[in-house]
């Protein structure tokens, strides 16, 4: 599987990308590089146009070049943080409001876009829904990467105690937004497995589903939560 990272065919900013429809030459680009190289290729995401509106879309496509996933990020960011960053993603994008995973022979596995690794009730909804990886594809800013990109992503691997990658752009110091970099994967344990620096890398996780069951089999969290004094609850469309 190979994955790339959010707004991975535009510039990100407040406003300054550029947007397409789905399918379109992207998507076009993607499934041909998933069918030539017969893997199951997570197309970042990119700013998607549809009925007069603007997305943030991430979409999936198997090693026959199928598009069998797409998925909208659900949460904005909107942020003012002095001296550090100030994005309104509402301004410009619409959020989706689906939940979405995919099957593959190793894994299911579950979506979401960079801000959405900050809801922790969207990563526990998709271990009910029997996942054992969850993607994010990422543009955190330096601001807010520093403080939190490996440390979201490890989280939510240890508290849902499955894998999680987390993959953004390299850093680039001339862009409206500076990417922070460092992609990650972290694993059920919530132990960093595989790391990049800020500049441009491939970076390659083992994803080893019964280390999934060992962790949840050793210490049953799924098990053990508390029904009976809280609950969170699936409404999602799908
Ligand atoms: N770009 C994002 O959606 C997220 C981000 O930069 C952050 O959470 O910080």
């Amino acid at each position: 599987m190979v994955i790339l990272p959010e707004f991975c065919n535009s510039p990100n900013g407040n406003d300054a990308f550029y947007a397409e429809s789905i399918p379109g030459d992207s998507t076009a680009v993607y499934s041909q590089a998933a069918q030539d190289n017969k893997v199951f290729l997570v197309a970042g995401s990119i700013p998607e146009r549809k009925d007069g509106k603007l997305y943030n879309t991430s979409t999936v496509f198997n090693p026959e070049g199928s598009l069998i996933a797409k998925f909208s990020k659900v949460f904005h960011i909107d942020v003012d943080i002095p001296g550090g960053i100030t994005f309104q993603e509402s301004k410009t994008i619409t959020a989706g409001d689906n939940l979405v995973t995919f099957d593959t022979p190793y894994c299911k596995v579950g979506l979401g876009v960079c801000y959405d690794i900050r809801f922790p009730e969207l990563a526990k909804l998709y271990v009910d829904r029997g996942c054992q990886l969850l993607i994010f594809p990422t543009f955190f800013s330096v601001t807010t990467g520093s403080a939190h990109f490996e440390l979201l992503t490890r989280a939510r691997a240890a508290d849902n105690q499955l894998y999680v990658a987390t993959v953004s752009p390299a850093r680039d110091e001339t862009t409206s937004v500076v990417a922070w970099g460092y992609s990650c994967v972290a694993d059920p344990w919530g132990e960093v497995i595989a790391k990049a620096g800020h500049e441009e890398a491939i970076v390659y996780g083992d994803i080893d589903p019964d280390f999934v069951k060992k962790i949840r089999s050793q210490m049953p969290l799924t098990k053990q939560r508390r029904a009976d004094m809280y609950t969170v609850m699936d409404l999602s469309n799908n």
